[in-house]
Protein backbone atom coordinates (compact mmCIF):
# COMPACT_ATOMS: atom_id res chain seq x y z
CA UNK A 1 0.00 0.00 0.00
CA UNK A 2 1.11 3.75 -0.93
CA UNK A 3 0.00 6.34 1.55
CA UNK A 4 1.15 9.89 0.06
CA UNK A 5 1.59 12.06 2.95
CA UNK A 6 -0.13 15.90 2.44
CA UNK A 7 2.97 17.19 4.06
CA UNK A 8 4.57 17.92 1.22
CA UNK A 9 1.32 19.20 -0.37
CA UNK A 10 0.21 22.83 -1.00
CA UNK A 11 -1.58 23.45 2.19
CA UNK A 12 -3.68 26.23 0.67
CA UNK A 13 -5.10 23.74 -1.76
CA UNK A 14 -5.28 20.57 0.32
CA UNK A 15 -8.81 18.74 -1.44
CA UNK A 16 -7.11 19.17 -4.71
CA UNK A 17 -3.60 17.96 -3.72
CA UNK A 18 -5.77 15.06 -2.00
CA UNK A 19 -7.46 14.39 -5.22
CA UNK A 20 -4.70 14.77 -7.39
CA UNK A 21 -3.27 11.32 -5.99
CA UNK A 22 -6.04 9.39 -7.08
CA UNK A 23 -7.58 6.81 -4.64
CA UNK A 24 -8.30 3.58 -3.93
CA UNK A 25 -7.87 1.35 -7.31
CA UNK A 26 -5.60 3.91 -9.14
CA UNK A 27 -3.16 5.91 -7.05
CA UNK A 28 -3.22 6.13 -3.29
CA UNK A 29 -4.84 3.53 -0.74
CA UNK A 30 -4.46 5.56 1.79
CA UNK A 31 -3.73 9.50 2.50
CA UNK A 32 -1.26 10.24 5.04
CA UNK A 33 -1.82 13.34 7.79
CA UNK A 34 0.75 14.61 9.77
CA UNK A 35 -0.56 16.30 13.09
CA UNK A 36 2.29 18.00 14.81
CA UNK A 37 2.23 20.13 17.77
CA UNK A 38 5.38 21.97 18.16
CA UNK A 39 5.94 20.44 20.89
CA UNK A 40 6.93 16.32 20.56
CA UNK A 41 8.09 17.84 17.57
CA UNK A 42 9.67 20.65 16.43
CA UNK A 43 7.21 21.90 13.80
CA UNK A 44 3.34 22.93 13.58
CA UNK A 45 1.07 21.67 10.83
CA UNK A 46 -2.91 21.37 11.64
CA UNK A 47 -5.01 20.04 13.73
CA UNK A 48 -8.57 18.23 14.14
CA UNK A 49 -10.75 21.42 13.12
CA UNK A 50 -8.99 20.66 9.34
CA UNK A 51 -8.72 17.10 9.73
CA UNK A 52 -12.39 17.14 10.01
CA UNK A 53 -12.49 19.42 6.93
CA UNK A 54 -10.25 16.92 5.10
CA UNK A 55 -12.61 13.66 5.97
CA UNK A 56 -15.59 15.60 3.99
CA UNK A 57 -14.02 16.42 1.12
CA UNK A 58 -12.47 12.80 0.27
CA UNK A 59 -13.46 9.26 -0.01
CA UNK A 60 -9.94 7.89 0.57
CA UNK A 61 -9.10 6.46 4.06
CA UNK A 62 -7.34 8.98 6.36
CA UNK A 63 -4.32 8.02 8.05
CA UNK A 64 -3.56 10.52 10.89
CA UNK A 65 -0.05 10.39 12.31
CA UNK A 66 -0.28 12.34 15.35
CA UNK A 67 3.29 13.71 16.00
CA UNK A 68 1.83 15.25 19.89
CA UNK A 69 2.60 15.32 23.66
CA UNK A 70 -0.56 13.79 25.38
CA UNK A 71 -1.93 11.44 22.73
CA UNK A 72 -4.19 9.93 25.33
CA UNK A 73 -6.09 13.35 25.64
CA UNK A 74 -6.15 14.09 22.19
CA UNK A 75 -6.21 11.00 19.75
CA UNK A 76 -9.79 9.94 20.38
CA UNK A 77 -10.87 12.74 18.87
CA UNK A 78 -9.82 11.92 15.21
CA UNK A 79 -11.01 8.33 15.76
CA UNK A 80 -14.52 9.82 16.44
CA UNK A 81 -14.16 12.35 13.42
CA UNK A 82 -13.73 9.69 11.11
CA UNK A 83 -10.61 8.62 10.74
CA UNK A 84 -9.71 5.17 9.28
CA UNK A 85 -5.92 4.94 11.02
CA UNK A 86 -4.80 7.17 14.42
CA UNK A 87 -1.60 6.47 15.54
CA UNK A 88 -0.11 7.99 18.07
CA UNK A 89 4.01 8.06 19.38
CA UNK A 90 5.15 5.29 21.62
CA UNK A 91 7.39 7.81 23.11
CA UNK A 92 4.32 9.74 24.29
CA UNK A 93 1.28 8.07 25.19
CA UNK A 94 0.68 7.37 29.04
CA UNK A 95 -1.05 4.05 28.77
CA UNK A 96 -0.82 2.77 25.29
CA UNK A 97 -2.79 -0.15 25.91
CA UNK A 98 -5.86 1.98 26.85
CA UNK A 99 -5.69 4.40 24.10
CA UNK A 100 -5.85 1.66 21.28
CA UNK A 101 -9.06 0.29 23.22
CA UNK A 102 -10.01 3.69 23.03
CA UNK A 103 -9.19 4.66 19.42
CA UNK A 104 -10.82 1.03 17.85
CA UNK A 105 -13.69 1.54 20.66
CA UNK A 106 -14.16 4.93 18.62
CA UNK A 107 -14.00 3.50 15.05
CA UNK A 108 -10.57 3.65 13.89
CA UNK A 109 -7.58 1.51 13.86
CA UNK A 110 -5.42 1.75 16.13
CA UNK A 111 -1.58 2.72 15.20
CA UNK A 112 1.51 2.97 17.38
CA UNK A 113 4.44 5.02 15.97
CA UNK A 114 8.59 4.61 16.91
CA UNK A 115 10.75 7.20 16.47
CA UNK A 116 14.27 6.06 14.79
CA UNK A 117 15.76 5.16 18.55
CA UNK A 118 12.96 3.32 20.26
CA UNK A 119 13.83 -0.12 20.56
CA UNK A 120 10.54 -2.36 19.53
CA UNK A 121 11.13 -4.99 22.48
CA UNK A 122 10.04 -2.31 24.82
CA UNK A 123 6.43 -2.13 23.17
CA UNK A 124 5.71 -5.93 21.85
CA UNK A 125 3.59 -7.03 24.31
CA UNK A 126 1.82 -2.94 23.69
CA UNK A 127 1.63 -3.81 19.82
CA UNK A 128 -1.24 -7.04 20.39
CA UNK A 129 -3.36 -4.18 20.94
CA UNK A 130 -2.49 -2.50 18.39
CA UNK A 131 -3.26 -2.75 14.16
CA UNK A 132 -0.50 -0.80 12.69
CA UNK A 133 3.65 -0.16 13.70
CA UNK A 134 4.36 3.03 12.29
CA UNK A 135 8.27 2.60 12.41
CA UNK A 136 10.03 6.33 11.62
CA UNK A 137 12.89 6.51 9.14
CA UNK A 138 13.61 9.77 9.56
CA UNK A 139 13.39 11.84 12.79
CA UNK A 140 9.93 12.64 12.54
CA UNK A 141 8.62 16.42 12.20
CA UNK A 142 10.26 17.34 8.45
CA UNK A 143 9.55 16.13 4.77
CA UNK A 144 12.31 15.78 2.60
CA UNK A 145 14.69 14.05 4.95
CA UNK A 146 17.48 11.11 4.22
CA UNK A 147 16.02 7.62 4.59
CA UNK A 148 17.85 6.16 7.78
CA UNK A 149 18.58 2.35 6.74
CA UNK A 150 19.44 1.03 10.14
CA UNK A 151 15.75 1.03 10.76
CA UNK A 152 15.38 -1.69 8.94
CA UNK A 153 16.23 -3.90 11.58
CA UNK A 154 13.21 -2.99 13.30
CA UNK A 155 11.13 -3.16 10.20
CA UNK A 156 12.50 -7.01 9.76
CA UNK A 157 12.05 -8.02 13.16
CA UNK A 158 7.77 -6.83 13.46
CA UNK A 159 7.74 -8.50 9.91
CA UNK A 160 8.89 -11.72 11.88
CA UNK A 161 6.49 -11.66 14.63
CA UNK A 162 3.87 -11.35 12.18
CA UNK A 163 4.77 -13.91 9.95
CA UNK A 164 5.15 -16.35 13.05
CA UNK A 165 1.39 -15.30 14.29
CA UNK A 166 2.81 -13.27 17.61
CA UNK A 167 1.37 -10.11 16.10
CA UNK A 168 -0.70 -9.19 14.00
CA UNK A 169 -0.81 -6.28 12.05
CA UNK A 170 -0.04 -3.78 9.17
CA UNK A 171 3.88 -2.82 9.16
CA UNK A 172 4.13 0.82 7.84
CA UNK A 173 7.40 2.98 7.43
CA UNK A 174 7.90 6.84 6.96
CA UNK A 175 10.50 9.46 5.76
CA UNK A 176 12.47 9.06 2.78
CA UNK A 177 10.48 7.08 1.10
CA UNK A 178 11.29 6.78 -2.76
CA UNK A 179 12.43 5.22 -5.69
CA UNK A 180 15.96 5.00 -4.67
CA UNK A 181 14.71 3.30 -0.97
CA UNK A 182 11.39 1.85 -1.31
CA UNK A 183 12.82 -2.02 -2.60
CA UNK A 184 14.94 -2.15 0.50
CA UNK A 185 12.16 -0.98 3.11
CA UNK A 186 10.09 -3.86 0.51
CA UNK A 187 12.52 -6.40 0.95
CA UNK A 188 12.42 -6.11 5.13
CA UNK A 189 8.86 -6.25 5.01
CA UNK A 190 7.41 -3.61 5.13
CA UNK A 191 2.99 -3.62 4.11
CA UNK A 192 2.51 0.22 3.63
CA UNK A 193 4.74 3.16 2.37
CA UNK A 194 4.24 6.93 3.38
CA UNK A 195 5.76 9.00 0.71
CA UNK A 196 5.55 13.04 0.86
CA UNK A 197 8.33 14.58 -1.31
CA UNK A 198 8.68 11.66 -3.66
CA UNK A 199 4.91 11.84 -4.66
CA UNK A 200 3.93 15.99 -4.23
CA UNK A 201 7.43 16.77 -5.96
CA UNK A 202 6.65 14.64 -8.75
CA UNK A 203 5.55 16.15 -12.15
CA UNK A 204 2.68 13.26 -11.89
CA UNK A 205 1.60 12.32 -8.58
CA UNK A 206 -0.46 9.16 -9.80
CA UNK A 207 2.55 8.18 -11.66
CA UNK A 208 4.74 8.47 -8.77
CA UNK A 209 2.59 6.24 -6.63
CA UNK A 210 2.17 3.96 -9.38
CA UNK A 211 5.72 3.61 -9.56
CA UNK A 212 6.37 3.00 -6.08
CA UNK A 213 4.29 0.35 -5.50
CA UNK A 214 5.44 -1.30 -8.74
CA UNK A 215 9.21 -1.30 -7.34
CA UNK A 216 7.56 -1.98 -3.68
CA UNK A 217 5.74 -5.21 -4.93
CA UNK A 218 8.89 -6.12 -7.44
CA UNK A 219 10.79 -5.72 -4.40
CA UNK A 220 8.81 -8.07 -2.02
CA UNK A 221 8.28 -10.92 -4.43
CA UNK A 222 11.96 -10.88 -4.40
CA UNK A 223 12.31 -10.39 -0.51
CA UNK A 224 10.10 -13.45 0.21
CA UNK A 225 11.36 -15.77 -2.85
O1 LIG B 1 6.02 12.19 9.45
C1 LIG B 1 6.71 12.65 8.56
C2 LIG B 1 7.81 13.56 8.90
O2 LIG B 1 7.88 13.66 10.28
C3 LIG B 1 6.46 12.22 7.19
O3 LIG B 1 5.17 11.72 6.96
C4 LIG B 1 6.92 13.07 6.05
O4 LIG B 1 5.87 13.78 5.47
C5 LIG B 1 7.55 12.19 5.01
O5 LIG B 1 8.06 12.99 4.01
P1 LIG B 1 9.16 12.44 3.00
O6 LIG B 1 10.34 12.01 3.83
O7 LIG B 1 8.53 11.27 2.28
O8 LIG B 1 9.44 13.59 2.12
Amino acid sequence: MIAPSILSADFARLSEEMAAVGGPGRGADWLHVDVMDAHFVPNLTLGLPVVESLLRSTDTPLDCHLMIDAPDRWAPGYAEAGAHNVTVHAEAAEDPVALAKNLRAAGANAGLSVKPDTPLESYTDVLKHYDTLLVMSVEPGFGGQKFIERVLEKVRAARRMVDTGHLNLLVEIDGGINSDTIEQAAEAGVDCFVAGSAVYGAEDPVRAVEGLRARALDASAHGSA
